[in-house]
């Protein structure tokens, strides 16, 4: 990855020696480089006050980088025209910030209407992109923002941050301020979005399994924005890169783990000769969900199937086995 152009509706993002020290001398980013591929999301997490939303908002240049550059799609965003770069990148903050005395349907059409699109495809953007977000769009898009759940707005700054096809998305706690359920379904609800849209997504969290469950990649930075490790979240679990790193996922890493490794299918064992009433699981869950099958079914195994087809079965050594291997 060099930061170049590789895709119309995505685009890479390169922090280049980036740092930024605010007005008072406080240095929130220190001499960070991050390389964000097109399409990838990309999560930032570290403790509070260590630079997030400093790295976030420099993309976008609401903050401006004092020392090195920030490229979105190769082009550094300090010579960018600003508005211009804005209407590129959809941006969704923890209270989403909804114009209150506009519709839904105006929220949503905001960026595409500034562009100056006919009025008849802004609509016809606008439904589409509420569908999208799982709100019926006639229902919904006559509502005024205080009509709505705390969930319904959340999927209402997500649909406007993507009316006008943005190449990038920056989201700051975008799923914090609801309750743990709704965040669940919002996050599966995401993240099943992310696979049709395929957006260059960075997302800032103080959740850990938000992290685990929705990156690509995760960036773990401590205090002034220094980057302790950047990895696919598997792998990040599997083998934290300092003490750091290690502190910060806990000692329960290897519960998180089971969520990110799927099932070995080299390491199942053929079937026996009589499987009525015990549990099935499809071969591409996961061996959370492997264990969690297991742990209520009587015959202390799984069966894992393709489909219709039963392709053989798991016990819990395979599992531990599994977890254990290098790589996994
Ligand atoms: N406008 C500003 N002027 C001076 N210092 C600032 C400004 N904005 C942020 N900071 C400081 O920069 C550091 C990084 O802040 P930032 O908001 O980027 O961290 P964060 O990791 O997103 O924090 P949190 O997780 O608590 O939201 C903090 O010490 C903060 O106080």
């Amino acid at each position: 990855m060099d930061g170049t152009r590789t895709d119309d509706s995505a685009a890479p993002i390169l922090f280049e020696g980036v740092s930024k020290r605010y007005a008072d001398g406080t240095v929130a980013v220190e001499n960070l480089t991050l390389d964000l591929a097109a399409g990838e999301l990309t999560v930032l997490i570290g403790p509070s006050g260590c630079g997030k939303s400093t790295v976030l908002r420099m993309v976008n240049r609401l903050v401006e980088p004092t020392a090195g550059r920030v490229l979105v799609d190769g082009e550094d965003v300090m010579t960018a025209d600003p508005v211009a770069l804005r209407r590129r990148i959809g941006y969704v903050i923890q209270h989403v910030g909804l114009f209150p005395h506009q519709t839904v349907r105006a929220n949503v059409g905001t960026v595409p209407r500034l562009l100056g699109w006919p009025k008849p495809q802004v609509t016809e953007r606008t439904d589409e992109l509420l569908e999208l977000v799982g709100l019926d769009p006639a229902r919904f898009g006559p509502r005024y923002p205080h009509e709505l759940s705390g969930g319904q707005r959340q999927r209402v700054g997500v649909a406007r941050a993507l009316a006008a096809d943005p190449v990038v998305l920056l989201m700051d706690e975008p799923f914090s301020a609801v309750d743990p359920i709704v965040r669940g379904r919002l996050q599966d609800e995401f993240r099943r979005l992310q696979e049709t849209v395929r957006k260059t997504i960075l997302l800032v969290t103080h959740d850990l399994d938000e992290a685990v469950r929705l990156g690509d990649r995760i960036a773990v930075l401590a205090q002034g924005g220094r980057l302790q490790q950047y990895e696919r979240p598997s792998a990040l679990l599997a083998a934290p890169a300092n003490e750091f790193v290690r502190e910060f996922v806990g000692t329960d890493r290897a519960i998180k783990r089971l969520g990110v490794t799927p099932i070995p299918r080299d390491a199942l064992r053929p079937l026996p000769a009589a499987v009525d009433g015990a549990a099935v699981i499809p071969a591409d869950a996961t061996l959370q969900d492997a264990l969690a099958a297991l742990l209520e079914s009587e015959t202390g195994w799984v069966v894992v199937s393709d489909g219709t087809t039963p392709l053989g079965v798991l016990t819990p050594d395979d599992i531990h086995r599994a977890l254990r291997q290098p790589g996994a």
